[in-house]
Protein backbone atom coordinates (compact mmCIF):
# COMPACT_ATOMS: atom_id res chain seq x y z
CA UNK A 1 0.00 0.00 0.00
CA UNK A 2 1.47 2.91 -1.22
CA UNK A 3 1.34 6.19 0.52
CA UNK A 4 -0.83 8.61 -1.66
CA UNK A 5 0.91 12.02 -2.30
CA UNK A 6 -0.75 15.28 -2.21
CA UNK A 7 2.36 17.02 -2.55
CA UNK A 8 3.89 16.89 -6.12
CA UNK A 9 7.18 18.93 -7.37
CA UNK A 10 7.47 20.17 -10.55
CA UNK A 11 10.47 19.04 -11.14
CA UNK A 12 10.34 15.18 -10.92
CA UNK A 13 7.14 15.45 -13.24
CA UNK A 14 8.68 13.98 -16.44
CA UNK A 15 5.94 14.95 -20.04
CA UNK A 16 4.91 11.90 -21.60
CA UNK A 17 1.64 13.18 -23.60
CA UNK A 18 -0.98 14.95 -24.14
CA UNK A 19 -4.70 12.71 -22.97
CA UNK A 20 -6.92 15.61 -23.49
CA UNK A 21 -8.19 19.73 -23.54
CA UNK A 22 -11.33 20.88 -21.54
CA UNK A 23 -12.29 24.60 -21.07
CA UNK A 24 -10.18 24.97 -18.31
CA UNK A 25 -6.78 23.78 -19.90
CA UNK A 26 -5.44 20.65 -20.43
CA UNK A 27 -4.47 17.08 -19.26
CA UNK A 28 -1.22 15.93 -19.83
CA UNK A 29 -0.03 11.85 -18.71
CA UNK A 30 3.37 12.11 -16.69
CA UNK A 31 5.69 10.06 -15.51
CA UNK A 32 6.46 11.04 -11.47
CA UNK A 33 9.85 9.72 -11.06
CA UNK A 34 11.59 11.39 -7.77
CA UNK A 35 14.57 8.59 -7.70
CA UNK A 36 15.14 9.89 -11.45
CA UNK A 37 15.35 6.16 -12.31
CA UNK A 38 12.15 5.39 -14.30
CA UNK A 39 10.23 3.54 -11.45
CA UNK A 40 8.03 6.32 -11.01
CA UNK A 41 4.10 5.88 -11.06
CA UNK A 42 2.69 7.09 -14.26
CA UNK A 43 -0.18 10.16 -13.10
CA UNK A 44 -2.87 12.48 -15.21
CA UNK A 45 -2.65 15.91 -14.67
CA UNK A 46 -4.61 18.04 -14.91
CA UNK A 47 -3.38 22.04 -16.07
CA UNK A 48 -5.05 24.94 -15.63
CA UNK A 49 -4.60 27.39 -18.19
CA UNK A 50 -2.00 29.90 -17.21
CA UNK A 51 -4.19 33.85 -16.95
CA UNK A 52 -7.29 32.73 -16.50
CA UNK A 53 -7.62 34.29 -13.06
CA UNK A 54 -11.59 33.21 -13.00
CA UNK A 55 -10.79 29.91 -13.99
CA UNK A 56 -8.16 29.63 -10.67
CA UNK A 57 -11.08 30.28 -8.24
CA UNK A 58 -13.28 27.05 -9.97
CA UNK A 59 -10.30 25.21 -10.20
CA UNK A 60 -9.51 25.39 -6.27
CA UNK A 61 -12.90 23.97 -5.96
CA UNK A 62 -12.79 21.39 -8.19
CA UNK A 63 -9.30 20.12 -6.22
CA UNK A 64 -11.60 20.68 -3.26
CA UNK A 65 -14.54 18.71 -4.36
CA UNK A 66 -12.23 15.82 -6.32
CA UNK A 67 -9.99 15.85 -2.96
CA UNK A 68 -13.04 14.98 -0.62
CA UNK A 69 -14.31 11.97 -2.59
CA UNK A 70 -13.47 8.62 -2.05
CA UNK A 71 -15.27 6.09 -4.57
CA UNK A 72 -14.32 2.65 -6.87
CA UNK A 73 -16.71 5.09 -8.91
CA UNK A 74 -14.82 7.67 -9.03
CA UNK A 75 -11.47 9.09 -10.41
CA UNK A 76 -8.60 9.11 -7.77
CA UNK A 77 -7.37 12.33 -6.51
CA UNK A 78 -3.66 12.08 -5.87
CA UNK A 79 -2.44 15.46 -4.97
CA UNK A 80 -1.69 18.82 -6.13
CA UNK A 81 1.79 20.26 -7.81
CA UNK A 82 2.72 23.72 -6.53
CA UNK A 83 4.55 25.21 -10.09
CA UNK A 84 7.23 27.18 -9.26
CA UNK A 85 6.12 30.85 -8.39
CA UNK A 86 3.51 30.88 -10.86
CA UNK A 87 0.59 30.69 -8.49
CA UNK A 88 -0.89 28.55 -10.64
CA UNK A 89 -1.35 25.07 -9.33
CA UNK A 90 -2.05 21.63 -11.19
CA UNK A 91 -4.52 18.74 -9.74
CA UNK A 92 -2.80 15.31 -10.37
CA UNK A 93 -5.07 12.22 -10.64
CA UNK A 94 -4.68 8.55 -10.67
CA UNK A 95 -3.66 7.44 -14.78
CA UNK A 96 -6.43 5.05 -16.41
CA UNK A 97 -5.00 3.75 -19.37
CA UNK A 98 -7.87 2.61 -21.35
CA UNK A 99 -8.90 6.51 -21.79
CA UNK A 100 -12.38 7.81 -21.63
CA UNK A 101 -15.57 5.86 -22.32
CA UNK A 102 -16.13 7.53 -26.14
CA UNK A 103 -13.03 6.62 -27.76
CA UNK A 104 -13.59 2.77 -25.56
CA UNK A 105 -16.77 2.10 -27.42
CA UNK A 106 -15.74 3.88 -30.66
CA UNK A 107 -13.45 1.11 -31.15
CA UNK A 108 -16.23 -1.11 -30.13
CA UNK A 109 -14.19 -4.36 -28.65
CA UNK A 110 -16.60 -6.96 -29.23
CA UNK A 111 -16.16 -8.00 -26.15
CA UNK A 112 -18.40 -4.80 -24.86
CA UNK A 113 -21.91 -6.52 -25.14
CA UNK A 114 -25.22 -5.27 -23.43
CA UNK A 115 -24.44 -7.16 -20.21
CA UNK A 116 -21.22 -5.33 -20.28
CA UNK A 117 -23.18 -1.85 -20.71
CA UNK A 118 -25.26 -2.73 -17.79
CA UNK A 119 -22.04 -3.24 -15.52
CA UNK A 120 -20.84 -0.02 -16.73
CA UNK A 121 -24.26 1.64 -16.20
CA UNK A 122 -24.01 0.45 -12.77
CA UNK A 123 -20.74 1.83 -12.08
CA UNK A 124 -21.69 5.61 -13.06
CA UNK A 125 -24.83 4.96 -11.55
CA UNK A 126 -23.16 3.78 -7.82
CA UNK A 127 -20.88 6.69 -8.18
CA UNK A 128 -23.33 9.43 -8.83
CA UNK A 129 -25.69 7.87 -5.78
CA UNK A 130 -22.45 8.17 -3.49
CA UNK A 131 -21.81 11.85 -5.12
CA UNK A 132 -25.35 12.43 -4.22
CA UNK A 133 -24.81 10.94 -0.84
CA UNK A 134 -21.89 14.05 -0.32
CA UNK A 135 -24.60 16.78 -1.50
CA UNK A 136 -22.89 17.18 -4.92
CA UNK A 137 -24.91 17.83 -8.57
CA UNK A 138 -22.18 16.86 -10.73
CA UNK A 139 -24.12 18.80 -13.83
CA UNK A 140 -21.61 17.38 -16.47
CA UNK A 141 -22.27 13.73 -16.90
CA UNK A 142 -21.82 13.00 -20.03
CA UNK A 143 -20.10 9.80 -21.78
CA UNK A 144 -16.57 11.97 -22.35
CA UNK A 145 -16.41 12.60 -18.55
CA UNK A 146 -16.40 8.95 -17.47
CA UNK A 147 -13.06 7.10 -17.68
CA UNK A 148 -12.48 3.51 -18.29
CA UNK A 149 -10.00 1.73 -15.73
CA UNK A 150 -10.38 -2.13 -16.98
CA UNK A 151 -12.76 -3.90 -19.06
CA UNK A 152 -14.86 -4.52 -16.19
CA UNK A 153 -14.71 -0.78 -14.31
CA UNK A 154 -15.54 2.78 -15.21
CA UNK A 155 -15.02 5.79 -13.27
CA UNK A 156 -16.26 9.44 -13.13
CA UNK A 157 -13.55 11.33 -14.03
CA UNK A 158 -14.04 15.28 -14.05
CA UNK A 159 -15.92 17.40 -11.76
CA UNK A 160 -15.04 20.75 -13.28
CA UNK A 161 -19.03 22.14 -13.22
CA UNK A 162 -19.81 20.14 -10.07
CA UNK A 163 -21.60 22.40 -6.95
CA UNK A 164 -22.18 21.86 -3.53
CA UNK A 165 -26.15 21.96 -3.08
CA UNK A 166 -27.08 24.59 -0.69
CA UNK A 167 -28.25 22.79 2.65
CA UNK A 168 -31.50 24.12 2.98
CA UNK A 169 -32.25 23.81 -0.90
CA UNK A 170 -33.35 21.22 -3.36
CA UNK A 171 -31.88 22.70 -6.51
CA UNK A 172 -28.66 24.63 -7.87
CA UNK A 173 -29.20 27.84 -9.63
CA UNK A 174 -26.37 29.23 -11.91
CA UNK A 175 -25.71 32.81 -12.53
CA UNK A 176 -24.31 32.11 -16.32
CA UNK A 177 -24.46 28.91 -17.85
CA UNK A 178 -20.87 28.95 -19.64
CA UNK A 179 -20.04 26.34 -22.22
CA UNK A 180 -22.97 24.62 -21.58
CA UNK A 181 -23.62 21.06 -22.99
CA UNK A 182 -27.38 21.74 -23.48
CA UNK A 183 -28.16 18.23 -25.15
CA UNK A 184 -27.49 16.68 -21.59
CA UNK A 185 -29.49 19.06 -19.92
CA UNK A 186 -33.22 18.22 -18.22
CA UNK A 187 -35.56 21.08 -19.55
CA UNK A 188 -35.43 23.00 -16.55
CA UNK A 189 -31.80 23.47 -16.72
CA UNK A 190 -32.00 24.80 -20.29
CA UNK A 191 -35.21 27.11 -19.69
CA UNK A 192 -33.93 28.09 -15.77
CA UNK A 193 -30.17 27.10 -15.13
CA UNK A 194 -32.00 24.90 -12.54
CA UNK A 195 -29.59 21.92 -11.42
CA UNK A 196 -30.15 19.13 -9.16
CA UNK A 197 -29.51 15.69 -8.36
CA UNK A 198 -32.84 14.81 -10.38
CA UNK A 199 -30.84 17.12 -13.65
CA UNK A 200 -28.10 14.29 -12.69
CA UNK A 201 -30.51 12.15 -13.41
CA UNK A 202 -31.92 13.26 -17.02
CA UNK A 203 -27.90 13.18 -17.78
CA UNK A 204 -27.77 9.80 -16.79
CA UNK A 205 -30.59 8.51 -18.97
CA UNK A 206 -28.32 10.50 -21.85
CA UNK A 207 -25.34 8.50 -20.76
CA UNK A 208 -26.98 5.62 -21.05
CA UNK A 209 -28.05 6.25 -24.53
CA UNK A 210 -24.44 6.77 -25.48
CA UNK A 211 -23.51 3.48 -23.85
CA UNK A 212 -26.00 1.94 -26.02
CA UNK A 213 -25.29 3.68 -29.53
CA UNK A 214 -21.77 2.84 -28.41
CA UNK A 215 -21.18 6.17 -28.52
CA UNK A 216 -20.96 6.24 -32.40
CA UNK A 217 -20.42 9.84 -33.67
CA UNK A 218 -23.60 9.45 -36.24
CA UNK A 219 -25.91 8.79 -33.14
CA UNK A 220 -24.40 10.83 -30.83
CA UNK A 221 -27.20 13.32 -28.60
CA UNK A 222 -25.84 16.70 -30.21
CA UNK A 223 -26.51 15.40 -33.61
CA UNK A 224 -29.60 13.85 -33.07
CA UNK A 225 -31.67 16.45 -31.45
CA UNK A 226 -30.36 18.64 -34.33
CA UNK A 227 -31.61 16.93 -36.68
CA UNK A 228 -34.95 16.99 -34.69
CA UNK A 229 -34.99 20.80 -34.12
CA UNK A 230 -34.40 20.81 -37.95
CA UNK A 231 -30.99 22.42 -38.78
CA UNK A 232 -32.08 24.18 -41.44
CA UNK A 233 -33.91 26.98 -39.64
CA UNK A 234 -31.31 29.80 -38.94
CA UNK A 235 -30.40 28.75 -35.45
CA UNK A 236 -30.24 31.57 -32.63
CA UNK A 237 -31.93 29.86 -30.01
CA UNK A 238 -30.72 26.29 -29.94
CA UNK A 239 -31.88 26.12 -26.36
CA UNK A 240 -34.88 27.70 -27.00
CA UNK A 241 -35.63 25.06 -29.87
CA UNK A 242 -34.57 22.26 -27.95
CA UNK A 243 -36.72 22.89 -24.69
CA UNK A 244 -40.25 23.61 -27.24
CA UNK A 245 -39.84 19.25 -28.68
CA UNK A 246 -38.76 18.09 -25.23
CA UNK A 247 -42.03 20.11 -24.05
CA UNK A 248 -43.95 18.79 -27.13
CA UNK A 249 -42.56 15.07 -25.62
CA UNK A 250 -39.93 14.89 -28.59
CA UNK A 251 -37.37 11.95 -26.86
CA UNK A 252 -33.79 10.95 -28.40
CA UNK A 253 -34.69 7.83 -30.36
CA UNK A 254 -34.17 4.32 -29.57
CA UNK A 255 -30.21 3.27 -30.22
CA UNK A 256 -29.78 0.21 -32.79
CA UNK A 257 -30.72 -3.27 -31.16
CA UNK A 258 -31.59 -1.23 -27.89
CA UNK A 259 -33.41 -3.74 -25.47
CA UNK A 260 -36.52 -2.23 -24.61
CA UNK A 261 -36.18 -2.23 -20.88
CA UNK A 262 -33.16 -0.43 -21.35
CA UNK A 263 -35.07 1.81 -23.29
CA UNK A 264 -37.46 2.26 -20.39
CA UNK A 265 -35.22 3.01 -18.03
CA UNK A 266 -34.02 6.07 -20.08
CA UNK A 267 -37.27 7.32 -20.91
CA UNK A 268 -37.69 7.31 -17.17
CA UNK A 269 -35.37 9.51 -16.57
CA UNK A 270 -36.65 11.79 -19.17
CA UNK A 271 -39.84 12.76 -17.01
CA UNK A 272 -40.91 16.12 -18.14
CA UNK A 273 -41.36 16.42 -14.09
CA UNK A 274 -38.33 16.34 -12.03
CA UNK A 275 -40.35 14.98 -8.90
CA UNK A 276 -41.23 11.93 -11.86
CA UNK A 277 -37.68 10.75 -12.68
CA UNK A 278 -36.21 7.95 -10.34
CA UNK A 279 -33.65 8.32 -7.85
CA UNK A 280 -29.84 7.28 -8.53
CA UNK A 281 -30.79 4.78 -5.57
CA UNK A 282 -34.08 2.96 -7.45
CA UNK A 283 -32.27 3.40 -10.77
CA UNK A 284 -29.45 1.44 -9.57
CA UNK A 285 -32.08 -1.53 -8.21
CA UNK A 286 -33.57 -1.29 -11.84
CA UNK A 287 -29.97 -2.11 -13.62
CA UNK A 288 -29.04 -5.08 -10.90
CA UNK A 289 -33.32 -6.52 -11.57
CA UNK A 290 -32.22 -6.23 -15.65
CA UNK A 291 -29.26 -8.01 -15.26
CA UNK A 292 -30.34 -10.34 -13.07
CA UNK A 293 -33.15 -11.16 -15.97
CA UNK A 294 -30.27 -11.81 -18.00
CA UNK A 295 -29.20 -14.60 -15.75
CA UNK A 296 -32.43 -16.26 -15.72
C1 LIG B 1 -9.41 16.66 -20.54
C2 LIG B 1 -9.24 15.17 -20.33
N1 LIG B 1 -9.52 14.51 -21.58
C3 LIG B 1 -9.13 13.19 -21.78
N2 LIG B 1 -8.59 12.44 -20.79
C4 LIG B 1 -8.21 11.13 -21.09
C5 LIG B 1 -7.63 10.29 -20.06
C6 LIG B 1 -7.08 9.04 -20.30
N3 LIG B 1 -6.66 8.50 -19.14
C7 LIG B 1 -6.93 9.38 -18.13
N4 LIG B 1 -6.69 9.23 -16.81
C8 LIG B 1 -7.06 10.22 -16.00
C9 LIG B 1 -7.66 11.37 -16.48
CL1 LIG B 1 -8.14 12.63 -15.36
C10 LIG B 1 -7.93 11.57 -17.83
C11 LIG B 1 -7.54 10.52 -18.68
N5 LIG B 1 -8.38 10.58 -22.31
C12 LIG B 1 -8.91 11.32 -23.30
C13 LIG B 1 -9.31 12.64 -23.05
F1 LIG B 1 -9.85 13.38 -24.03
C14 LIG B 1 -10.20 14.74 -19.22
O1 LIG B 1 -9.91 14.92 -18.03
N6 LIG B 1 -11.39 14.23 -19.62
C15 LIG B 1 -12.43 13.97 -18.63
C16 LIG B 1 -12.34 12.53 -18.17
F2 LIG B 1 -11.19 12.30 -17.54
F3 LIG B 1 -13.36 12.26 -17.33
F4 LIG B 1 -12.42 11.69 -19.25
Amino acid sequence: YHQEQTVYEERHLRYISALGKGNFGSVELCQYDPLGDNTGEQVAVKRLQPNRQANLDDFRREIQTISSLHSDYIVKYRGVCKAMGLGSMSLVMEYLPHGSLIGYLEKKPSHVNHRRLLLFASQICKGMEYLQSMRFIHRDLAARNVLVASDTLVKIGDFGLTKIIPFDKEYYKVSQPGESPIFWYAPESISESKFSHKSDVWSFGIVLHELFSYCELSLNPKKLCMQAIGSDIQMHCTSMHLFNILKDNWRLPAPPLCPPNVYSMMMKCWAWESEGRPAFSSLGELIEATLQEDRD
